[in-house]
């Protein structure tokens, strides 16, 4: 059965189509990027995987669970990691996870435990009694992973995880995130960054203007051109010319 199996998804704002009959399937054990250009629709699809946003039509499911139609059963599958959701952040980061995992039903001892993990892990343990309201943005990015990952879920869903984490630390989630998949568990992942995507990930969708262009493995998806090269070729866009006179100084 796959990890998410997405059917139909469709979501209009006003006149905006932001998500159009999108269907894609993540198989289990995958570690999943998904790609687009800005505005491409990727935050409101995972956003209506994941049970943050009602789709207009079309179905979740996760691990077979309807996001919709049970979705305690189906949240409690999925740890994530949204982009723009605002955290509690007058909790100190480990009071944050601590919440985070008592929302789930682990008791405090447990709770107690795996916050020490994630700390270490993520190199925030100077920082545990500090205000989240006072991190830095990548800082503020580790803590939301560590309460996405504080239930054992058996999916992750990440939104732009890396965006303002500095290269030691980004380092450090990846390797996380692979052993993560290595023992069983799915990570989905929207990126714009495709040199990450192309090394970490092992399948790929590209999608545009709420549609998915491409999607299967990395090596399927690129065929012989690199990933980037292979993006650029699917959406379009590059502009060749010069920048305006007005910007150039010689
Ligand atoms: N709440 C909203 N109200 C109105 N329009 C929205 C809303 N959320 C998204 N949109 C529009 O839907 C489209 C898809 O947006 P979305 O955030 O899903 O794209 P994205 O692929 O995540 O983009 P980015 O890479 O820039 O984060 C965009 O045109 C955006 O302006």
């Amino acid at each position: 059965m796959p990890a998410i199996e997405l059917t139909g998804l469709s979501k209009r704002f006003g006149e905006k189509v932001a998500v159009d009959d999108l269907s894609l399937t993540v198989p289990t054990g995958s570690f999943y990027g998904l790609v687009g250009p800005n505005g491409a629709g990727k935050t409101t699809t995972l956003s209506m995987a994941t049970g943050l946003l009602r789709p207009d039509a079309g179905r979740a499911l996760i691990h077979g669970v309807d996001m919709w139609a049970e979705p305690l059963k189906a949240k409690a599958l999925l740890g994530n990691l949204a982009d723009g959701v605002k955290l509690f952040d007058r909790l100190t980061g480990e009071q944050l996870i601590t919440y985070n995992g008592m929302l789930f039903g682990l008791d405090r001892d447990t709770v107690a435990a795996r916050a020490a993990d994630l700390l270490r892990l993520l190199d925030l343990e100077s920082a545990a009694g500090t205000v989240v309201v006072d991190y830095s943005a990548g800082m503020t990015k580790k803590i939301a992973l560590a309460c996405a990952l504080v239930h054992a879920p058996r999916i992750l869903v990440l939104d732009e995880p890396f965006e303002s984490v500095d290269p030691v630390s980004a380092a450090n989630i990846r390797d996380i995130l692979t052993s993560y998949v290595r023992d069983g568990g799915t990570v989905i992942v929207s990126s714009h960054v495709m040199d990450l995507v192309q090394r970490m990930c092992d399948h790929v969708a590209v999608v545009s203007n709420g549609r998915v262009l491409a999607a299967g493995t990395v090596d399927e998806v690129r065929g012989t051109s690199s990933l980037e090269d292979r993006f650029v070729e699917l959406v379009g866009g590059r502009h060749h010319a010069e920048g305006p006179e007005w910007l150039r100084h010689s």
